[in-house]
């Protein structure tokens, strides 16, 4: 059997390579790190994380990242077992040891049989001999692959940029003002309770921050003059340039945390770092993403309490993110319909988030496969988290007609890609009447149940089983 070649070894081709090879079909995976570094990665590993280190909330009951997580599981995703395997505590969320995690993802994927590791770029448009190839080389794809995707797409269907966190050694933080609390002392899968280092601000102290960050030298990003902001991955003084209260209801909000020293005074903005390594001696400061010059972030995040001498093993940055117009540009089963021998996958197809990118990278693999062993090809259901996804990602958005530019924007999953239930719950189990978060929690909670009822169903239905391979 010809192989299948995956470009790019981060969250999505390492998972579309392993869905392509647990499915009996062989796969070069092609990676250009160590031999070319992205301007963000680290290491030369598979599935690096390159800011975060959470998959975010892992609660499959009424968050649709969460079911994405279970629905991973259930088809047996690599960057979910190696996730679950080094999780570090963080309330709610499920976050990994990033090095740990790497490793382990990388070291199944050279132990597969079926899988050969290539390092190297793939530096222009694949040769004309891989007949099936998945291009997962994220939002930091190379220039040279970029120009001649660019090339077959237009020029206009690329690039984009995102910005990333600070990281904080936690040895420098003055724990006499900074106290260990999740927020509503949320337990959360694999937490204590106490996962968050949280840093109290009074009012006064709220403004001087807040006039420190619209004042403070800004990187200057002329090339991406124009382009809009995503809005899940804000630059901390975007947000506060939108209003000088914006950041006490985003990332600095009060809610859900006492300070022990002072419980009967609520401080007026909080700022929460979490745990980053499995030892628990690096801090990221949550919602922190920045694109103040270097030594202004030293000068600016050392006015948080409790941060004043702060020691940052890496501070923030602002990059570019390459994604595909893919309502456009790619069919339902993610070719390319300029050149149907190029399946995309990951953040380049206008996903967002690590687990999402795994998420399409899961499916592609899965698709690819399918299409290779001559087996008919099945999507998952409209229902279920993969299936809105991928919804989203091939034609759930609705572009503005009016010929101006593109409106698709990278999406993390979320409840507002599913469709509606065909009936919404309006009594709880005892006939009680519900109302407001009730009412919303027992409608999340039903279409939770029923994405995972039917993704079920679409396994059962599947001409192949993985695992049975
Ligand atoms: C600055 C920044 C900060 C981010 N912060 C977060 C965050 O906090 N949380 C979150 O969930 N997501 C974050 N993201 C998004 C996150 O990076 C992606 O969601 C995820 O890593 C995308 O997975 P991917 O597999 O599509 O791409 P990647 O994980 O980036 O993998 C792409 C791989 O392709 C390789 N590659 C690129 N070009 C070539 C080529 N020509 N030949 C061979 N190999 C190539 C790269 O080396 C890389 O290993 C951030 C992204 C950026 C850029």
């Amino acid at each position: 059997m010809k192989p299948i070649h995956v470009i790019g070894g981060g969250l999505a081709g390492s998972e579309s390579a392993w869905q392509c090879a647990e499915a009996g079909v062989p796969v070069v995976l092609h990676e250009m790190r160590p031999v070319r570094e992205t301007p963000v990665h680290k290491t030369g590993g598979l599935a690096e994380l390159v800011c975060s280190n959470s998959f975010r909330s892992d609660d499959a009951t009424a968050n649709a990242v969460g079911l994405l997580h279970a629905e991973m599981r259930r088809l047996g995703s690599i960057i979910m077992q190696s996730g679950d395997a080094h999780q570090v505590p963080a309330g709610g969320a499920l976050a990994v040891d990033r090095d740990a995690f790497s490793a382990q993802v990388t070291a199944a994927l050279e132990a597969h049989p079926l899988i050969t590791i290539e390092r190297g770029e793939i530096a222009g448009l694949p040769p004309a001999d891989w007949d099936s190839v998945i291009v997962a080389t994220g939002p930091l794809t190379s220039p040279a692959l970029a120009t001649a995707v660019g090339q077959l797409t237009g020029e206009a269907e690329l690039a984009f940029f995102d910005a990333i966190a600070p990281i904080v050694h936690r040895d420098s933080i003055d724990m006499d003002t900074a106290w260990f609390q999740s927020r509503y002392d949320k337990v959360g899968p694999g937490g204590t309770g106490a996962d968050y280092i949280n840093c109290p601000m009074t009012r006064d102290e709220y403004e001087a921050f807040v006039d420190a960050l619209l004042t403070g030298a800004k990187a200057e990003f002329k090339d991406f003059e124009g382009t809009p902001y995503f809005d899940g991955c804000l630059p901390i003084e975007v947000m506060a340039e939108r209003g000088r209260e914006t950041l006490r209801h985003g990332p600095m909000k009060p809610v859900g945390l006492t300070n022990p020293r002072q419980p009967d005074v609520k401080p007026y903005a909080i700022v929460q770092l979490r745990q980053d390594n499995k030892l628990g001696t690096l801090f990221n400061m949550v919602g922190f993403q920045t694109k103040l010059k270097h030594g202004e972030q030293t000068r600016v995040f050392r006015m948080i309490p409790g941060l004043q001498n702060a020691e940052f093993a890496r501070l923030g940055g602002l990059h570019r993110n390459t994604f595909l117009n893919s309502p456009k540009l790619l069919d339902e089963t993610l070719r390319l319909k300029a050149e149907p021998r190029l399946r995309f996958a990951g953040q380049i197809t206008g996903c967002e988030g690590y687990v999402e990118s795994a998420a399409i990278g899961l499916i592609t693999g899965r698709i690819a496969a399918a299409e290779r062993r001559g087996m008919p090809v099945s999507l998952p259901p409209e229902t279920t988290a993969l299936g809105a996804l991928i919804g989203h990602i091939t034609g759930g958005h609705i572009s503005a007609d009016d010929g101006g530019s593109r409106s698709f924007q990278p999406m993390n999953v979320n409840f507002g890609l599913f469709p509606p239930l065909a009936q919404t719950p309006t009594r709880d189990a005892e006939g009680k009447r519900l109302k407001g978060t009730a009412k919303t929690l027992a409608k999340k909670n039903a279409m939770c149940a029923r994405a995972l009822a039917d993704l079920d169903r679409w396994i059962a239905g599947e001409r192949f089983d993985t695992a049975a391979e």
